[in-house]
């Protein structure tokens, strides 16, 4: 659990430093795209937010890949893995964590996401089609995927991965490439 405290240092959009009381340190959570460090983002994360930017600091399109994880409440509980999926959301969220865990160790601790990690479980564990392309979805703009799947897209670094992120499609990681 954490509580919400206001930091000195100023923080990039959508940062905020919360303490978390099971290792009793502070550490950074971004809202949007739910990702969770122990150090401040860098300017240099929050640059390459930008590239491929229209001038004005907002990306036009990104790419990225994705882990899907249905559950019983998913708009629509069955994928190319399994006809009728039954578990619970908690249950999902709880497998998300376990492949994020996997992508986090096997990748170097610069923050930079080790990609064919990824694309070998999504390949395996994701309930999306896009399992079949590794989880990559290829470029996207505003307005075509669900908002919260979007933001949390568009609101990461390239090479950076989200947090568990939360559509009526189910729970996802997101990984943007591009
Ligand atoms: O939500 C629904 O009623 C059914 N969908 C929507 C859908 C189905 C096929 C392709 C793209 C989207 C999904 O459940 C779904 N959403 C996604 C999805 C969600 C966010 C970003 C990218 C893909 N994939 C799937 C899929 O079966 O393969």
């Amino acid at each position: 659990s954490y509580t919400t405290t206001k930091s000195s240092t100023n923080l990039p959009p959508n940062w905020v430093q919360r303490t978390s009381r099971s290792h009793n340190r502070d550490y950074f959570f971004n809202t949007v795209t739910r990702e969770s460090q122990w150090d401040p983002p860098t300017e240099a994360d929050v640059e390459s937010i930008t590239a491929h930017n229209s001038g004005d600091g907002a990306p036009t399109q990104v790419r990225a890949s994705h882990l899907l994880v249905k559950h019983r409440d998913s708009r629509r509980p069955s994928s190319w893995k399994e006809a009728n999926i039954t578990r619970s959301r908690e249950e999902a969220l709880a497998l998300l964590d376990g492949y994020r865990q996997q992508i986090v160790s096997a990748s170097g601790g610069d923050g930079q996401v080790e990609q064919r990690e990824f694309a070998r479980l999504a390949s395996q564990h994701s309930d999306c089609s896009s399992a079949k392309a590794g989880g990559d979805l290829g470029l996207f703009g505003r307005g075509q995927m669900q908002k919260p799947f979007e933001d949390a897209a568009f609101g990461l670094a390239v090479g950076r991965m989200s947090g568990p992120v939360v559509t009526e499609s189910g729970v996802h990681i997101i990984l943007r490439t591009a």
